[in-house]
């Protein structure tokens, strides 16, 4: 029986997707799998059977990448399976800072036991005019699978779009309307858009990146609205912004003590993907991808290994090997297995930056003292017999 162990509520349709050899356990050191969310892994033991992390979800700033990898533990995440939830919220964001929606709700709640309230509200709604999307410019910073759906939307909106991502991808390009201008400068998105929304990942290079620099580049009154990670963002920055009137409002889904309550703040819970479907497509693609790699070594949608497949082992044996991402490692594997007269029935290498991971199919079974001398060589960080 495998055991997983979840560290955040996951959608239970996902979890139905695991076959009848697998049990949940509320004991981590026991767990083989670990389904994650956005729960904060940094600080935490890795258990020594530990062989995978499955964040159903986008972000991984959460789970010590190197630090699995260096321990052959594969981290997974489902990229775009909550990118249509995350996209609504950005458009509700967007009209929510355009139109005073927010204190319009209150001065009604306010004002409820006001038996002239809807002659009071007809005098009092001139404090809530606002202004309309159609029109105005939006820059979109990061055109990965949420800025492309707002991208798209936005032009169905009626507003010229700019984005900037210097490592689009092929697939995401494919998928952004032909009539999103894509800059190459970022300079250009802050000097000339009226909204500005981030949809990059929170890594050290983009950690500040709209710095209190940028933030004076942008037209006055821009709309910045932060779906992505607070720490991308120079708060205190934005709030000197708003106090100058330069930022008309910051939308932000990520609460903290700087920008919660603050005027100008419109700050919610990080519900980007909290819908019954995103939760439901990332819980499954979760448990797909954690099952296949947990049964047969596959790789797929790692973000600290490379993407290996070789569907499901006919031979007698698999062997998977993670090391290091240098000269002669194959020839020392092959130099073990042959020693040891294990004759090679198929095999795969893919590297990722500094790690390789490496799939050996076997037409005999390898013993426990073959697997120790491939831990032994020099690079190798984890040898996993997985049939
Ligand atoms: N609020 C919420 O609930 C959610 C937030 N997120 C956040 O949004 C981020 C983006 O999510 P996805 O679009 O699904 O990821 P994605 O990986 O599909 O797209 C990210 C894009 O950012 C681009 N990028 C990276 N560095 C950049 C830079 N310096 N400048 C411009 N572009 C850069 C990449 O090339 C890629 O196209 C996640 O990493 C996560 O932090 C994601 C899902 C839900
Ligand atoms: O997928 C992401 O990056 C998110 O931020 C969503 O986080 P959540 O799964 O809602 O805790």
């Amino acid at each position: 029986m495998r055991k997983y162990y979840c560290m955040n509520p996951i959608a239970q349709v996902g979890l139905d997707n695991f076959s009848k050899n697998y049990i949940k356990t509320d004991e981590i050191t026991e767990a083989e799998g670990i389904l994650v969310r956005s729960a904060s892994m940094h600080d935490m033991e890795l258990p020594d059977g530990l062989l995978a992390v499955a964040r159903a979800g986008a972000g991984v700033n959460n789970i010590p990448l190197e630090k699995c990898a260096e321990k052959g533990i594969v981290v997974f995440n489902t990229p775009g399976a909550n990118a249509n939830g995350v996209k609504e919220l950005v458009i509700a964001g967007m009209l929510l800072a355009s139109r005073d929606v927010v204190s319009g709700i209150n001065w009604v709640k306010e004002n409820q036991e006001d038996e002239n309230i809807a002659k009071d509200a007809e005098k009092a709604k001139k404090k809530f005019a606002g202004t309309e999307v159609m029109g105005k410019r939006l820059g979109i910073i990061g055109l990965g699978a949420i800025g492309v759906k707002v991208a798209n939307v936005a032009r169905h909106l009626g507003m010229e779009v700019l984005g900037y991502d210097p490592y689009v991808s092929v697939d995401a390009a494919w998928k952004l309307s032909r009539d999103v201008r894509h800059v190459l400068d970022v300079n250009e998105i802050y000097e000339q858009c009226d909204y500005i929304t981030i949809h990059v990942p929170l890594m050290d290079s983009t950690k500040n990146m709209i710095s209190a620099e940028a933030i004076s580049r942008m037209k006055d009154g821009v709309i910045l609205l932060n779906f992505a990670r607070d720490l991308l963002v120079d708060e205190e920055a934005v709030l000197d912004g708003i106090t100058a009137g330069k930022i008309r409002r910051y939308v932000s889904d990520f609460p903290n003590p700087v920008t919660a309550g603050k005027p100008g703040c419109i700050v919610i819970p990080h519900l980007g993907a909290s819908t019954e479907e995103s939760e439901e497509n990332c819980a499954v693609m979760a448990v797909r991808q954690l099952q296949e790699y947990l049964e047969n070594g596959n790789i797929l949608h790692s973000v600290n290994f490379p993407d290996c497949d070789m569907g499901v082992c006919t031979a007698e044996s698999r062997v998977v090997i993670f090391h290091k991402n240098i000269a002669n490692m194959i020839a020392k594997f092959s130099s073990v297995l042959g020693w040891n007269n294990l004759n090679i029935a198929n095999m795969m290498n893919k590297s990722k930056g500094d790690v390789a991971y490496t799939m050996v199919d076997l037409e005999s079974s390898v013993s426990g003292s073959i697997v120790n001398q491939l831990k032994t060589i020099d690079g190798v960080f984890r040898v996993r017999v997985v049939k």
